[in-house]
């Protein structure tokens, strides 16, 4: 059974879970994946689920061929932090943040989603956490949002497996395929404090 935040009442603060609705027909369906506004600040009128959503400037999406994947932990740095909007298209992960906002009482808390296609759900990841997934089921494609431009100078990240963070992926380290890059991302104790508000 994944682990269920919201159920656990342990969604951490600026953290949310977008639902989205799905619209039926005999054609199959439609569904809008975010609504902005030309209001600063605001989201769409009557719209709820896009309230305080920051502007997006970038719309990611990725494929991953088979299951035990992973990819992250990634952030960017100042003044490229990125608040993501997730969303997954096809198949499904366990989508896993870590809070790095120094001073946040949950600094280095792991919190993981079950995140599928089949479930309306989206996840809004503020700035200040570092990002990861793991693929459950093969062709799974996942599409995100982003706040600001991909920077390569500003990428950071963690290493997936840090066993201070302890975090319950689904796989051994035998069975999950990562980058070369995601392989030597440094461990939570070795990064310097980010400041996000730069
Ligand atoms: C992230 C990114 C990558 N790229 C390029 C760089 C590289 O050649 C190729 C693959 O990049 P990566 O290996 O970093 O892709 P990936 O490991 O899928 O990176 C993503 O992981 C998830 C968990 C996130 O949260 C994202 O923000 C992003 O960091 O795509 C862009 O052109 N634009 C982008 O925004």
């Amino acid at each position: 059974m994944p682990f269920d935040p919201v159920a656990a009442g342990r969604l951490p603060a600026g953290v949310r879970l977008v639902e989205a609705r799905r619209h039926a027909d005999k054609r199959g369906w439609f569904m809008e994946l975010h609504r902005g506004s030309l209001v600063a600040g605001g989201g769409a009128a009557g719209d709820a689920a896009n309230d305080a959503l920051p502007f997006f400037c970038q719309d990611n999406v990725s494929l991953t061929a088979a299951p035990a994947a992973v990819r992250g932990l990634h952030f960017q740095r100042p003044p490229f932090a990125q608040a993501k909007l997730v969303t997954v298209l096809a198949g499904a992960i366990q989508d896993v943040i870590v809070d790095l906002r120094p001073g946040s009482r949950e600094f280095g808390r792991v919190t993981s989603f079950h995140l599928s296609a089949s479930a309306d759900q989206q996840l809004f990841v503020p700035v200040g956490f570092a990002h990861g997934f793991c693929s459950l089921q093969p062709e799974t494609i996942v599409h995100y949002k982003v706040s600001a431009p991909y920077a390569p100078a500003a990428e950071g990240g963690i290493l997936w497996n840090d066993p201070d963070l302890g975090i319950d992926w689904p796989f051994t380290a035998a069975e999950v395929l990562v980058s070369e890059k995601d392989a030597a991302w440094p461990r939570l104790r070795d990064l310097a404090p980010i400041e996000w508000a730069a």
